[in-house]
């Protein structure tokens, strides 16, 4: 009997397989903790995404920083997707999966010259500007490179995206992007320097995000400045409508069909004549991958239950960094009562917490349970903290796992010290 959890991650007989592999299988064969993802299911939730919007000429860029490994690029890159990326290394990363440079857009408050002049002369198809200041900056690295600079500016339509306030990204307070007031003025004064050339319009208001109508009070705003540059014979090309679209972080709840947020975006997209980019990271990614990790130790309280677990905030920052919801199930499935329990990391901290207060069936030591909605955001921002090395990746593909990203080892934490 087949239960699905995710599209390709599934109970069998009430045994967790992932595409094919018993997710016990796996952490004997790789170890614990580990990042599993599924071919199949980076396949599926893509396809889902990137359909919604086959009507019109567009380009899915891939949010790099949601899952950045070079083999999940190259599985996303045959079917056709591009990258979103903020830094060299993510640039880096895109190009080594073969992704087309002309598929390649490069957003970041933050973005130094030096990162600039890579992207340049690599030619991606454009910068996504947050500022004056970088305007003129990537002008000066264009001149003397002697390539002009395809570029774009991202604007903050001011549209709260009804998500937790760290990932929010379009509100006034927030340091992305540029106002919607300054960007004529802005676009003007692109026009006139010799080494940029104006094609396109960026936007992306936060992540996570479960209400599609937010989207498209963001993209009116956007369209009516279109507009107006259209007016003032600025023709922009591209319509870069970010990303955002969440996921269920509750299997039980379904996900928000991509078709949802096409309807809110298409039809404005299409009146302005312009190509649409997306940049979906965690729509495509989140629910591709989990995190199996086993028990070390059970530590019972009056009142109390601890699952000491050999995964912790370095290896999966999300839930001590924003309070975020994973769903944890069992390896293998067993009818047991449940218990409220914390489940818990090894690190010295006491946020260290992978779930807390959570009602689950009675675990025992030794057990491996699978964190899920892992594929995003989850190995992107592990880290060495407690000179833990950091976990190993593999990919299931048609019920056979690659590893894909080695465990580091005690010599490599130590490695760059000399
Ligand atoms: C500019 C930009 N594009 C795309 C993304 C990807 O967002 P998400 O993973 O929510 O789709 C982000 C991250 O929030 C971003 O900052
Ligand atoms: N890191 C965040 C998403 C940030 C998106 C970047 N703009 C998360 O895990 O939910």
């Amino acid at each position: 009997m087949v239960e699905e959890i995710y599209p390709h991650i599934y109970y069998q007989n009430g045994i967790l397989e992932i595409e094919g592999v018993k997710a016990e299988k796996l952490a004997e064969e790789f170890g614990t903790p580990l990042y599993v993802y599924s071919r199949k299911a980076l396949e599926y939730w893509f396809s889902e995404f990137d359909g919604a919007f086959k009507e019109l000429p567009h380009i899915t860029c891939f949010a790099v920083k949601s899952c950045s490994n070079v083999h999940v690029l190259k599985v996303l890159k045959e079917l056709g997707a591009g990258a979103d990326t903020v830094s060299v290394g993510e640039i880096f990363r895109a190009l080594n999966a073969g992704i087309d440079p002309k598929k390649i857009v490069f957003a970041g408050v933050g973005k130094r010259p030096d990162e600039i002049e890579y992207a340049l002369e690599k030619g991606i198809l454009m910068f996504n500007v947050e500022s004056e200041s970088e305007l003129y900056t990537i002008n000066r690295v264009a001149e003397n490179l002697g390539k002009v600079a395809p570029i774009a500016f991202r604007v903050n339509p001011e549209v709260d995206p009804k998500t937790h306030p760290y990932i929010s990204t379009g509100l006034k307070e927030s340091k992305f992007g540029v106002t919607l007031e300054e960007a004529v003025d802005l676009y003007r004064k692109a026009r006139e320097l010799k080494w940029l050339n104006p094609i396109g319009i960026h936007f992306h208001i936060g992540s996570q995000i479960t209400e599609p109508s937010v989207f498209k009070e963001a993209a009116v705003k956007v369209a009516n400045l279109v507009k107006e540059l259209h007016s003032l014979g600025i023709e922009i090309e591209f319509f870069d409508a970010g990303g955002g679209l969440g996921i269920n972080y509750n299997p039980a709840e379904p996900p928000i069909p991509a078709t949802e947020l096409a309807k809110q975006i298409v039809p404005i997209v299409k009146e302005l004549g312009c190509k649409l980019i997306l940049e979906p990271g965690r729509r495509i990614s989140g629910n591709a991958g989990v995190l199996l990790t086993r028990i070390i130790y059970k530590k019972e309280r009056e009142n109390k239950l601890f699952y000491i677990v050999d995964a912790g905030m370095n290896d999966l920052a999300r839930p001590s960094l924003y309070g975020a919801y994973h769903h944890i199930i069992p390896a293998t499935l067993k009818v047991s009562p449940t218990k409220t329990a914390d489940v818990v990391g090894p690190i010295c901290e006491t946020g260290d917490i992978l779930a807390k207060d959570r009602e689950l069936p009675l675990l025992e030591e030794g057990e491996i349970i699978a964190i899920l909605s892992a594929g995003a955001y989850g190995f992107t921002m592990a880290s060495n903290y407690n000179s833990r090395p950091r976990p190993a990746e593999v990919l299931v593909e048609n019920g056979k796992p690659r590893l894909i990203r080695q465990r580091e080892t005690l010599a490599d934490l130590i490695a760059r010290e000399f």
